[in-house]
């Protein structure tokens, strides 16, 4: 059967986009930072993962946090990746491709690295996995501007940068050292997610940033409750009233995407 696919989807596929030739098969990498930790990066790479999914698309989403690995937990996936002929295969969970680090190493074992040996660790990882086609792969990178961020940054390319951030001054002060330096390395930057919007009651300073910064909120996501029951955002978005919520942020996304040359 044919698979469904949005208005967006189609104009999508018509048009061509800049493929990075280090890495086979995938149209379009986006890549979700922030400057703090813990302000939302994975919960919205998943949430983007379930919307661009809906929209039509093949998507695959790679938890690039070394240190704290958790979007296998928030896609509900405890699966390993395959290895085969010394490639990585990432794990498919609702036709979303997932590589986590996390799914490779024992669960009680801690991961002790240093930037650089995380770093090389990653550059020889990135050259084992073989997600096959995609039309987007997501990154979930780490808080901060350390080795791996630069490594990653480095090494995908990617075509679109999306900030997290809540409308906290510290999560602000924070984004704006991670800002100058994507805007040194050119990284065109699709516009901010404002998380946990309702939460905060100042919404000057992050006014003020949005204006200084000359930046968009591209979406906002709410304080979202059912998190403190569950962590798996799957059946947090199940409802038609969450999955319209989904079908929001795709157009919202693709929107932008489809502007950048
Ligand atoms: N909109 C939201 N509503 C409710 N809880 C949220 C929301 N966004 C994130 N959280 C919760 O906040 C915590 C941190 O979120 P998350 O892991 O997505 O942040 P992060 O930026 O990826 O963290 P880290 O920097 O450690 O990688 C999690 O427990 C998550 O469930």
């Amino acid at each position: 059967m044919e698979e469904k696919t949005c208005p967006s989807a189609e104009l999508f596929f018509k048009r061509e986009f800049k493929k990075h030739t280090g890495i086979k098969d995938i149209r379009f990498v986006l890549a979700i930072g922030s400057g703090k930790g813990g302000v939302g990066k994975t919960t919205v790479s998943a949430i983007l993962s379930l919307a661009l999914k809906k929209a039509g698309y093949l998507v695959g989403v790679f938890d690039l946090d070394f240190y704290g690995p958790n979007l296998h937990l928030v896609l509900g996936v405890n699966k390993k990746p395959m290895v085969e002929f010394g490639k990585i295969k990432p794990v498919s969970s609702d036709n979303i491709k997932i590589l986590s680090l996390a799914l490779m190493i024992a669960e009680k074992e801690p991961i002790f690295m240093r930037g650089l040996m995380a770093s090389k660790l990653l550059q020889e990882l990135l050259q084992k996995v073989e997600w096959g086609p995609l039309d987007f792969l997501i990154l979930d990178l780490p808080p901060g501007t350390g080795d791996i961020f630069l490594t990653m940054l480095d090494f995908f390319n990617p075509e679109g940068f999306i900030l997290i951030t809540t409308p906290h001054k510290l999560a602000l002060s924070d984004a704006k050292r991670t800002l100058s330096i994507l805007k040194e390395k050119m990284v065109p930057i699709l516009g901010v997610v404002k998380n946990m919007a309702d939460f905060f009651e100042d919404e000057t300073s992050f006014q003020d940033f949005l204006n200084e910064q000359k930046l968009n909120v591209l979406f906002e996501i709410p304080v979202l409750k059912e998190l403190s029951k569950t962590e798996n955002l799957t059946e947090v978005f199940e409802s038609s009233e969450k999955q319209k919520f989904l079908e929001t942020i795709a157009e919202k996304v693709l929107d932008k995407v489809f502007r950048i040359k």
